[in-house]
């Protein structure tokens, strides 16, 4: 247990860009590669762990596209315009033969009858009891599905890292793939620190507060690929280093919130190195969420947030929800950008994350500032659905500008 902590831990030379932190954060999420079997009816939102390749082709066979008579019209130098009617085939009879010189009544999704090589649509015909006369503009090879001319077999119909929803369900049933192998989900433990938090429906003593960043975490956070496990300690390190501890032997992302400034009571980074963590970021020059560390804490990955609510949120979003998207296999979702409907000055020094409501007006999506400004206010982050992202640069953001912006629900936007 070291008694002296490396140099680094505290000092005000560390600190880092927010795009610098933002490839460090990337840099520690590795893909876990641990998956596991499930039945598809259970595997709804959750990822491939591997390529599918197609075991049949869809179709299947050639079949009928509309319900009609199926006919022989090529290399025949055109039929006789009365045919008689031998056979009929319905969806999920085996494919027959159409006797020389006939029509056989077919339905749609039944098999084409070898010999056959048309289906005309019924009501472009005549019906005379066992003779059907057909019309004059004869169409060859038409209303037929071909086999595999939706999905061949054998071919890749869906890549590793896709998430799996309606449409994947569709086409994994129409191709009887009844197991899929999918990543099994990350299991992320969240430890708010703080001796006056206390869970709600306690009575609340003088000073204290309620814990919101737990709740609120565990709820951004989790979603059919992500376990959460939260819990509490008081401002001690004793407590703080042995729930590090206990918890880095199970989890792949250790979140804690507060404890991260520079008050008597807190002891985070401490806790980290005394638990056998390293960090790899102590401080981010940004706006809120400047004290926010991260690094490896054994086989874990260690995210200290900061505890103002804005700042544990906007901290989660920018950083904790990429490296959940990393360590799950998946591609980083796409920046996307807004109009700013605002303008906007800042200090040189930071990157700031601005609480914003996003509209489509004319077409264009559309950023709206959220206020008052204060990264302890609850409610202003409750009025958002995304945060604008104004760089370290861009001091003086007039409106119309277009910048990046991260929406509190991503889902909307992924492919
Ligand atoms: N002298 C300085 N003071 C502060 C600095 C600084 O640079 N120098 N930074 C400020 C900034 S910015 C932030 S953010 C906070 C971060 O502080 P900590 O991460 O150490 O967090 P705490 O001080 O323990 O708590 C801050 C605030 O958040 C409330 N909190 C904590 N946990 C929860 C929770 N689970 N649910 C809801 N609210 C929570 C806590 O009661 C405090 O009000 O430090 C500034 N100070
Ligand atoms: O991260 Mo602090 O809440 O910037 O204000």
């Amino acid at each position: 247990m070291p008694a002296v902590l490396p140099d680094c831990f505290h000092s005000e030379r560390v600190m880092v860009s927010f795009e610098a932190a933002r490839q460090a954060a990337m840099a520690l999420a590795w893909p876990r590669n641990l998956q596991e079997d499930l039945p598809l009816a259970l595997a709804r939102g959750r990822i491939l762990a591997a390529p599918i390749e197609a075991p049949r082709s869809l179709p299947a066979f050639d079949q009928a596209a509309m319900d009609g008579y199926a006919v022989c019209i090529a290399g025949k130098g055109g039929v006789p315009s009365v045919l008689p009617v031998i056979g009929c085939s319905k969806a999920g009879d085996p494919p027959g033969v159409l006797a020389p010189g006939a029509a056989q009544r077919i339905m749609t999704g039944a098999a084409l009858p070898s010999g056959a090589d048309t289906v005309v649509m019924q009501e472009h015909v005549t019906r005379r009891g066992d003779l059907v006369q057909l019309g004059l503009d004869l169409k060859p090879g038409v209303h037929i599905r071909r086999a595999g001319e939706d999905v061949a077999q054998g071919s890749v119909v869906l890549g590793q890292g896709r998430v799996i929803g309606w449409k994947e369900i569709a086409l994994l049933g129409a191709l009887g793939i009844d197991t899929v192998a999918v990543v099994r989900p990350l299991r992320i433990t969240i430890l708010t620190t703080g001796s006056e938090l206390h869970a709600a429906g306690e009575p609340l003593p003088p000073g204290a507060i309620y814990d919101s960043n737990g709740p609120m975490l565990a709820t951004l956070l989790s979603g059919p690929n992500v376990d959460v496990v939260s819990l509490t300690v008081p401002d001690d390190p004793t407590a703080i280093t042995r729930a590090l501890q206990e918890i880095k032997e199970t989890a792949d992302i250790v979140i804690t919130t507060a404890g991260m400034s520079v008050g008597e009571g807190d002891h985070v980074r401490d806790a980290v190195a005394r638990a056998g963590g390293e960090l790899d970021v102590v401080k981010v020059a940004m706006k809120p969420g400047k004290p926010l560390a991260f690094g490896k804490l054994g086989d874990a990955c260690f995210v200290g947030l900061p505890g103002n609510p804005q700042a544990a949120a906007f901290s989660a979003l920018a950083f904790v929800r990429p490296m959940t998207r990393a360590l799950l296999g998946q591609e980083p979702a796409n920046r996307m950008t807004a109009e700013m409907a605002f303008t906007f000055t800042h200090k040189p020094d930071r990157t700031e994350l601005l609480p914003v409501r996003l509209v489509v007006e004319r077409g264009r999506l559309t950023a709206h500032r959220c206020g008052p400004d204060g990264s302890h206010r609850i409610m202003t982050m409750a009025c958002a659905d995304a945060i604008v992202i104004v760089p370290n640069a861009q001091t003086a953001v007039e409106a119309g500008a277009v910048l990046e912006v991260l929406p509190f629900d991503q889902s909307h936007f992924d492919a």
